[in-house]
């Protein structure tokens, strides 16, 4: 982060993806101070434990008090319950507000928070825990320069950002980076397992799995290349990897994914309260 006076970030939620940001922000060194507001005191206990600094309250109001920014992470489906509640507080402060909500739409959360709010939507993921995050920001007209900096520094602390003007299209950057690393997780588990039915041991397994995940992304992001042209260089005709792609593109590895990131759009679509295209027709 760039900011050079101490920011207040609340974060409303503490779990998995809450604790992926604070983690990369504290790990960033970014000039801010943060308070975590969740009914839990066992998600609380996680927090003090990791991060004694943090301010911790299972009262939402008292913790938007002093916030300069109020980072929404919590589920979906608790939102407006969460925003109602939190209304009179937040008009009273008026702090830029940041959703990291799968779907929930800007205008749903200003009506719930009382209307008239700078918001930030955001889709980050959970890299973001090893500041390899990436972000999808979109912002309304009420956010001004200032704001839009203060939000970008925060996402940045934590990996890359990527502003759009429509904020349609966060329901992609959902299914593609939001969802995604559980893709490659899954992936990740596929083959893990059958590495290990070649007699490899779980350790072998991970390291062959894993370090190969890395080193094929951080040469993706290097590289000048495409990611066909990427895997052509690996592909040597007649050879190992043509045989296991043939067998992967005779599976419909490729339509596979094309289904799978439309329904993880179609969701996204369905939890902001539209019906998706699918469904209209
Ligand atoms: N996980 C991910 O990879 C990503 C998640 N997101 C979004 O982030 C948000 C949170 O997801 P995730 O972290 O995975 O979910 P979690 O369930 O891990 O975290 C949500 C947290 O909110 C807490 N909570 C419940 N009710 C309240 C309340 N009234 N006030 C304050 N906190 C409350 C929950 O407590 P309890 O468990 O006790 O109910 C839980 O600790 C979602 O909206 C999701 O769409 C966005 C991008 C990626
Ligand atoms: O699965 C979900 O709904 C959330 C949003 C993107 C990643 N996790």
């Amino acid at each position: 982060m760039t900011t050079e006076n101490r920011t207040n970030i609340t974060f409303i939620g503490a779990g998995n993806m809450a604790r992926s940001l604070i983690a990369g922000l504290i790990d960033d060194g970014a000039s801010v101070d943060i308070t975590v507001a969740d009914p839990s005191e066992e998600q609380l206990d996680i927090i003090r434990g990791q991060w004694p600094a943090c301010i911790t309250t299972t009262d939402n109001a008292q913790a938007v008090s002093q916030a300069d920014l109020v980072v929404l992470a919590v589920k979906p489906q608790i939102m407006q319950m969460v925003c109602e509640a939190l209304a009179s507080d937040i008009q009273e402060r008026k702090p830029l507000i940041m959703s990291i909500a799968a779907g929930v739409s800007e205008s749903s959360l200003n009506t719930w928070l009382g209307g008239l709010l700078p918001i930030v939507r955001c889709m980050p993921n959970t890299p973001a825990l090893v500041q390899s995050g990436m972000s999808g920001l979109y912002a309304n007209t009420r956010v001004d320069e200032e704001q839009r900096s203060l939000a970008e520094s925060v996402m940045r602390a934590v990996g890359m950002v990527l502003w759009f003007d429509d904020e349609d299209m966060l329901h992609a950057v959902t299914a593609v980076s939001g969802s995604g690393p559980a893709y490659f997780f899954l992936v990740m588990e596929a083959m893990q397992r059958s590495a290990e039915g070649f007699g490899l041991s779980e350790e072998e397994a991970r390291l062959l799995v894993v370090q190969t995940a890395f080193g094929a992304a951080k040469l993706a992001l290097e590289s000048n290349d495409s990611s066909a042209e990427l895997r052509k260089k690996v592909t040597s005709k007649g050879g190992t990897t043509e045989a296991a792609i043939n067998q992967l593109q005779a599976s419909g590895l490729e339509n596979t994914f094309d289904l799978a990131l439309k329904a993880a759009a179609q969701r996204s679509i369905v939890l902001s309260g539209n019906k998706p295209a699918i469904e209209k027709s």
